[in-house]
């Protein structure tokens, strides 16, 4: 029987050895600080810092934030007082993964006052991926695709948008996410009979995009570097081709799960593309200017860094998302926060776990955690027989799906 919204699958917690999540917490953080420690010349203190937020982090328990410490009551609101003293392993896994990265930008001094006020401890590797020969390729193979109709180069687009979700630089850091480059592509990553694609909504997408649409699309970014250079230009098209009179672009106020796009990345990005030639500048340039003119709009907001999934979303940014013709939700975070990291039948309909969503929400995501729903019966039956339930954590997979 599948669950439903009204008697919903038990939250995702971290404390089953031998779990994904269990995973996150007791190797993939250590594995980040030990990234960070190397990514940039950081001082005694910060090391000190990163040292304490090891050991409590895996051996101990969650700590008040101080009473002066920047977005101390919006944690309070996030619930951080019911949590003080337990295991990060016993509390919700989605709460203890995004305090993590809280606690690691303050080791590092990102917060300030300071020397290091703002500075993006994942920045060398978001640059680094960003200026890769693989962008160079990617962007130089747009040109490539300048036979295509509209509505075919749409599609492509919006595959690259989607398959540009493996590019996420934590995942690359986990002991099960590696294998670089697999699945990229709609027909890769699938073994036998099981598609890559194990759902597919995207007619149901286009149709809320007609070609003479003056709608609002609003796009909640993932990851920077190459996964937010497709995203982008996925925009750039679907404005070109008046597919959305305006877009909206929800980027993270901080640094996040490592290569989580923020607006210094979103600038970096567009520099890449007009920086670029061909096709991929013509884009470049687009954006610049309908960033200029108000087509394009960049926000930030403090929600989008909360440990919380979407149904707790404040008023004000639910009314952004009410306004939108489509909000669509980029990558495997946004769509545990979408559904609410919950560990649900994989054939609970996704219909009915986003009815919740101020309008038409689309996601689209590489499988990398536990969480899925909307499969149907047979797609599940197939993923298991060729892959036990690896296939819900490796990203070899992807889905769209659109609740309209
Ligand atoms: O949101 P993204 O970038 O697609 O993926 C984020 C991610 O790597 O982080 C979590 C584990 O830390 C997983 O849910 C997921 O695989």
């Amino acid at each position: 029987m599948p669950d439903t919204a009204s008697q919903p699958a038990p939250v995702l917690l971290g404390n089953e050895p031998g779990s994904f999540p269990h995973g996150v917490l007791a190797e993939r953080h250590p594995a980040i600080i030990r990234q960070v420690r190397e990514a940039l010349p950081y001082e005694a203190g910060q090391h000190r810092a990163l040292d304490a937020l090891l050991a409590n982090c895996t051996e101990g328990v969650i700590e008040p934030l101080p009473g002066d410490a920047p977005g101390r009551d919006r944690w309070t609101a996030w619930g951080m007082d019911e949590y003080v003293g337990r295991s990060w392993f016993d509390v919700p896994w989605l709460w203890a993964e995004s305090h993590f990265y809280r606690r690691l930008l303050d080791a590092v001094g990102w917060f300030g006052p300071g020397a290091w006020q703002g500075i993006d401890p994942f920045r060398p590797a978001k640059l680094a991926e960003l200026d890769a020969p693989e962008t160079d390729e990617e962007l130089a193979a747009l040109d490539g695709l300048a036979g295509l109709s509209a509505d075919e180069l749409g599609r492509a687009l919006l595959h690259g948008s989607l398959w540009g979700n493996r590019a996420d630089l934590g995942f690359s850091l986990s002991a099960t996410g590696t294998g670089s480059g697999a699945g990229r592509g709609a027909g890769a990553g699938g073994r036998g009979e099981v598609p890559a694609l194990v759902a597919d909504d995207s007619e149901r997408l286009w149709s809320l995009l007609p070609p003479s649409g003056t709608g609002t699309l609003c796009l909640v970014a993932d990851n920077a570097g190459r996964e937010l250079v497709p995203d982008l230009l996925l925009v750039a098209h679907l404005l070109a081709h008046g597919r959305a009179g305006r877009a909206i672009l929800h980027v993270k106020p901080h640094p996040y799960y490592v290569s989580d796009a923020t607006t210094a990345d979103v600038v970096d990005a567009l520099r890449r593309l007009t920086g670029a030639s061909g096709t991929a500048a013509e884009y470049g340039r687009l954006l610049w200017s309908a960033l200029a003119d108000g087509r394009l709009t960049v926000r930030a907001h403090p929600f989008s860094c909360a440990p919380l999934p979407y149904t707790d979303m404040p008023d004000d940014l639910r009314a952004q998302f009410a306004q939108a013709t489509v909000t669509v939700l980029k990558g495997d975070l946004n769509y545990r926060r979408l559904v609410g990291d919950r560990l649900w039948s994989p054939t609970t309909p996704f219909a009915d776990v986003t009815a919740y969503f101020p309008g038409p929400v689309a996601t689209l995501r590489t499988l990398k955690s536990d969480v899925i729903t909307g499969l149907d019966a047979d797609t599940e039956t197939a993923l298991v027989a060729a892959e036990g339930q690896r296939w819900r954590t490796s990203g070899t997979h992807a889905l769209i799906q659109v609740r309209s």
